[in-house]
């Protein structure tokens, strides 16, 4: 039992079972030749057991689940196949990197193209040069196991990115006249929209050409997935501004250090490096409104810590109290992103001023804006294991016929996720959640929110004995 539309195949079992399913080349090319996977007579992973994926293994979505719970959302399970629907000789395949830079990148690049060199003997691999636009604005560039070599030691993307609109018929001709028969795709929200649509009109125009998604994003926004790749890079090294912020507010009398880290919606990595460091007082996001004058707000309880301690360290993601700051920006970049204003130097400015203004007490405020450099930096170790999984997990999809695919983990296994399900919405901290609540009781900040705010946030709690609908609950506790 189940229904079919062009983006997601939903497949109904027993007991409320649901398979969202991605779909595949044989959808609407009928008939078409299977191979066997050269993986069985590959020497590294001939030996493993079990190394196949069965082909009805699906990945739970919610995997807290009461006695009676239906067993709800499942996705499919990425992973080789047995059979694939492409002989290595034949398949032609392209990368492009789109949207803002993400530690990690290169590695992907890497991993697909070395993937599918010595696991499936392909030799033909294209790098598109800087964006969507490069299918049809700019030379395309070669791409071998040697030429990747040294590339995941190195940040940015050697491929070069871009934001701003894209004629996707263009893209497809593209496609069409040069051969290509499998699209990777690497790029956050706008870009995974932009893939569905290739994807459409691939389809529309019948051609055997597989468009897989690897979803990048430093905010950690994408939903469903775990996690995204270059997010713990960029965690770490956001220590290091936190560092020098706590030790230069250390060094004077009511020191402040205020740094501010990505995050446009979603406050993750804010969130995260505040609790890695032990060093933070406050930690502001997008999610969680704040006021400064008053009871109850911001600059009461900069005062109130630095009589306590003589110095502070406020963390600020850049979406944080936008709507505080007087001038809001109505303006938007290339790809129709919202352009925020500075908050981080507005906060510093509000709080110097306030002191200043009332003359009771001396601070020393030193503002910090690490913002590209924690995401411009080559991956760490476990970055780059991810993305190596990563890019494994969606050349496996594509070799196997899959399509129209996101590829990321979903409670830890590699799961194949229509490009509809990580567009809908986006990932948020939720501060109702017992992360945050960590996060709360580390720092000891007050929640800043006035009655109002705390009407809205518990409307939004589900009773104690709901099981919560989460994607990706960001409490794995
Ligand atoms: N709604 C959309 N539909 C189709 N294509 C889109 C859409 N939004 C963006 N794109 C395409 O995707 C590309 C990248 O988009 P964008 O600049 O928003 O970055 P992103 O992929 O969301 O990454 P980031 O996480 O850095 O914002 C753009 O070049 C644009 O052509
Ligand atoms: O300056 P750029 O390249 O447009 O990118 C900035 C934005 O990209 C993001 O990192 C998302 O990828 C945001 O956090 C940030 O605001
Ligand atoms: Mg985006």
């Amino acid at each position: 039992m189940g229904s079919v539309d062009s983006q997601m195949k939903i497949v109904n079992g027993e007991a409320g079972y649901v398979l969202e399913d991605v779909p595949h080349l044989t959808d609407y090319i009928p008939d078409l030749p299977t191979y066997p996977n050269p993986l069985r007579s590959n020497p590294a992973y001939s030996v493993v057991k079990q190394y196949f994926v069965n082909v009805d293994d699906t990945v739970a979505q919610k995997i807290v689940v009461h006695k009676d719970s239906p067993r709800g959302t499942h996705l499919r399970r990425a992973g080789p196949r047995q059979k694939v629907y492409f002989n290595s000789d034949e398949v032609h395949a392209c990368i492009v990197t789109c949207g803002g830079l993400c530690p990690g990148l290169n590695t992907v690049i890497r991993e697909i193209v070395c993937g599918l060199s010595y696991m499936y003997g392909v030799n033909k691999v294209l790098g598109i040069d800087g964006g969507y636009r490069g299918f049809y604005a700019k030379n395309t560039v070669t791409l071998t196991p040697k030429v990747v070599n040294d590339i995941h030691k190195r940040g940015g993307t050697i491929l070069g990115t871009s934001r701003g609109g894209h004629d996707t018929s263009k893209i497809v001709d593209s496609i069409q006249d040069r051969g290509i028969n499998q699209v990777y795709i690497i790029g956050g929200d706008g870009t995974q929209k932009g893939a569905a649509v290739i994807y459409e009109e691939i389809r529309r125009r019948g051609l055997k050409v597989s468009v897989a998604g690897i979803p990048k994003t430093i905010d950690n926004d994408i939903p469903v997935i775990d996690k995204s790749f270059g997010f713990d890079t960029a965690v770490e090294e956001a220590q290091r501004a936190i560092n020098a912020a706590h030790v230069e507010a250390t060094s004077t009398e009511n020191g402040v250090g205020v740094v501010k880290l990505m995050g446009r919606f979603s406050g993750f990595i804010a969130m995260y490096a505040t609790l890695a460091s032990r060093d933070v007082d406050c930690c502001l996001i997008p999610e969680s409104p704040f006021y400064l004058e008053g009871k109850g707000g911001l600059l009461e309880f900069v005062e109130k810590r630095l009589k306590e301690n003589g110095h502070m360290v406020i963390v600020i993601a850049e979406g944080a109290g936008q709507d505080l700051l007087s001038e809001c920006l109505n303006e938007q970049d290339a790809s129709g992103n919202k352009m925020l204003q500075d908050v981080g130097l507005w906060i510093s400015h509000r709080i110097k001023d306030h002191f200043a203004r009332q003359n009771k007490m001396v601070l020393t405020l030193k503002y910090i804006d690490p913002t590209y450099m924690i995401r411009a930096i080559p991956s760490n170790a476990s970055d780059n294991v991810y993305c190596t999984l990563l890019a494994q997990s969606a050349l496996h999809g594509a070799m196997a016929g899959y399509t129209g695919f996101t590829v990321g983990p979903v409670n830890g296994r590699h799961s194949y996720i229509p490009f509809n399900r990580v567009t809908e919405k986006q990932n948020k901290v939720v501060i109702t959640d017992r992360m945050w609540a960590r996060l709360l009781s580390s720092t000891n900040q007050p929640s800043f929110l006035n009655p109002k705010d705390c009407n809205e946030a518990k409307k939004e709690e589900a009773p104690p004995t709901q099981l919560l609908e989460g994607d990706n609950c960001n409490d794995t506790s």
